[in-house]
């Protein structure tokens, strides 16, 4: 069939409605398709007085029988928002802000469904509480170049003859695609370059390895999204074509085997300040934009020359971001995912040159002896899953007032030993999996750090987290802020900052002059 005669539909535009916590918002009707592209050069907030649920609607034509977005009117201020916003009042922050960000063409990266047959396929997300996919060819929450490629895909199968996963049965070829858009191309103006995102395709293909009877299938597929969606398609949409090869019949998604197939094999994007790498393998944020301002908010929080322990850190974004911009002394990344490793490593490499830290990532359970990946921070970064934080982090941070007296009695005995170093968390320190920087690093301190920020994707398991902080006595809260990184859902993304209370460094002050006197 000659190639010619595909269509791969033009993205769709994007449309931006960016309204801040209790600010004006829009209720200008929605917007004709010029002023949409308008709006999307400009983020701007349009001062109004009457309701915005209408122009702030999600108007997405799988609502309903798709499970990914659960609201359809004030996307720009999920109900949520306000019982948040209560909450915090009951702990001591009355200021919480909500930031509404991006509300259509927000997910730059999506896990999708492959069922149905390759004559009539079904790309999408499962129906809830079932195991039926739900086409959504239109989804108004992707990024429009990820509907454009998922576009080319099915193309792709009906002419390949591409069988789609047959769960009961166990057949098939294709099981789920990944898409992820990079919107970092400095060919173009900045105000381009989100539109023109381009499409990493992951390919879970149904087999062990790139040696099984359908692999040539596998390379077809690859090579037709290539040719037309690859710098000399009609629109260059495609980055690159990865597979992985998963057989197993759980719900995982990724077996443990990739293959970088063609295109560009590595993925960057630009978030708080850095280049980041991202393999399909590494964990990465849905909403680009809105983690991007999420940053910018936490580097305020975060002293300059300070060293930072960052806790469920994937791939590191967190602490390298936190490296470049606060001229960190050292910041130590702990994820439990070994598939980060190499994401993390790129992305140092790209780190400007005048970043003077040292920096470590560890493939570690940061659950395991949690205690000992505080010792020697100022500051710790925690950005668990949605279940929050692991219940012997929770119980570290909770005795951490009474761990610093402990460390400071232990540490001033083990010094005198010099010869035969024992002290556990200095041990594991030098197992590092990465140790980036040659300067002294902080392993000899026995300071626990004096800030916590918490970033939450899961607002019940954060209630629960932060109650139990705040009970301790420890820390209170001093800030708190929303970031709507899932318009269309329930769910927001905060960042919480505590600090430690006050009585730990006056007894610390004390004892230091103690000190002096002897001396
Ligand atoms: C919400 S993601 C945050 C990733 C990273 N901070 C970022 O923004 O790119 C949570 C990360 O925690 C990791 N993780 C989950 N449980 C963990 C544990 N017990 N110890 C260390 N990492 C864990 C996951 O693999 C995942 O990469």
């Amino acid at each position: 069939m000659p190639l010619c005669l595909l269509s791969i539909r033009p993205p769709s535009p994007i449309i931006s409605c960016h309204v801040s916590s209790g600010a004006a918002v829009r209720t200008t009707p929605p917007p004709s398709q010029q002023q949409q592209q308008q709006q999307q050069q400009q983020q701007t907030s349009i001062s109004t007085t009457a309701s915005p649920s209408l122009t702030c609607a999600l108007q997405c034509p799988h609502f309903q029988s798709c499970s990914g977005c659960t609201h359809e009117l004030n996307l720009h201020r999920p109900i949520i928002v306000e019982e948040a916003t209560d909450f915090f009042k009951t702990v001591g922050v009355s200021d919480f802000t909500f930031d509404s960000c991006r509300l259509w063409g927000w997910r730059c990266r999506a896990k999708l469904a492959v069922r149905g047959s390759s004559i009539y396929p079904l790309i999408g997300l499962y129906q809830e509480g079932t195991h039926n996919v739900v086409d959504i060819p239109e989804c108004k929450a992707h990024h429009p170049n990820i509907n454009a490629a998922v576009q080319l895909l099915r193309q792709g199968i009906m002419e390949l003859n591409v069988e789609p996963h047959n769960e009961d049965r166990g057949t098939g070829d294709l099981r789920y695609v990944q898409m992820a858009v990079t919107t970092y191309n400095t060919s173009l103006p900045a105000s381009e370059r989100y539109k023109h995102g381009k499409v990493q395709v992951a390919l879970v293909w149904n087999s062990r390895n790139e040696n099984s009877p359908s692999s040539d299938k596998l390379n077809a597929l690859a090579s037709f999204l290539w040719r037309n969606g690859g710098p000399r398609g009609n629109i260059h949409l495609i980055h690159s074509v990865w597979a992985n090869f998963q057989t197993s019949t759980n719900n995982i998604i990724f077996g443990n085997r990739w293959r970088h197939l063609v295109g560009e094999r590595d993925f960057w994007e630009h978030v708080g300040g850095i280049d980041i790498s991202l393999d399909p393998s590494s964990f990465g944020q849905a909403n680009t934009r809105a983690f991007d301002i999420l940053l910018r908010n936490l580097h305020k929080h975060v002293p300059y020359g300070a060293s930072v322990a960052d806790l469920y850190a994937g791939a590191g974004v967190i602490g390298l971001s936190l490296a470049a911009s606060r001229k960190c002394r050292s910041v130590k990344c702990v994820e439990v995912n070994k598939e980060s490793k190499l994401s993390f490593e790129k992305t140092v490499e790209r780190l400007p040159m005048s970043v003077d830290c040292s920096i470590s990532w560890h493939h570690a359970d940061t659950s395991v002896e949690p205690l000992s990946w505080l010792i020697g921070s100022d500051v710790v970064v925690v950005d668990p899953p949605r279940k929050g934080l692991d219940t012997s982090l929770l119980h570290a941070l909770q005795s951490i007032s009474s761990s610093q007296k402990k460390l400071q009695l232990l540490s001033e005995s083990s010094l005198s030993k010099v010869n035969e170093e024992k002290r556990p968390w200095v041990l594991r320190a030098r197992e590092a999996s990465v140790q980036i920087g040659s300067k002294t690093t902080s392993e000899y301190s026995q300071s626990l750090p004096q800030t916590l920020i918490y970033i939450s994707c899961g607002w019940e398991s954060f209630k629960e987290d932060c109650k139990s902080l705040l009970s301790g006595k420890a820390w209170h809260l001093e800030r708190a802020q929303g970031f709507n990184f899932f318009p269309g859902t329930q769910s927001i993304e905060v960042l919480a900052v505590f600090k430690r209370e006050q009585g730990v460094s006056i007894k610390k002050k004390k004892s230091g002059k103690k000190k002096k006197k002897s001396l």
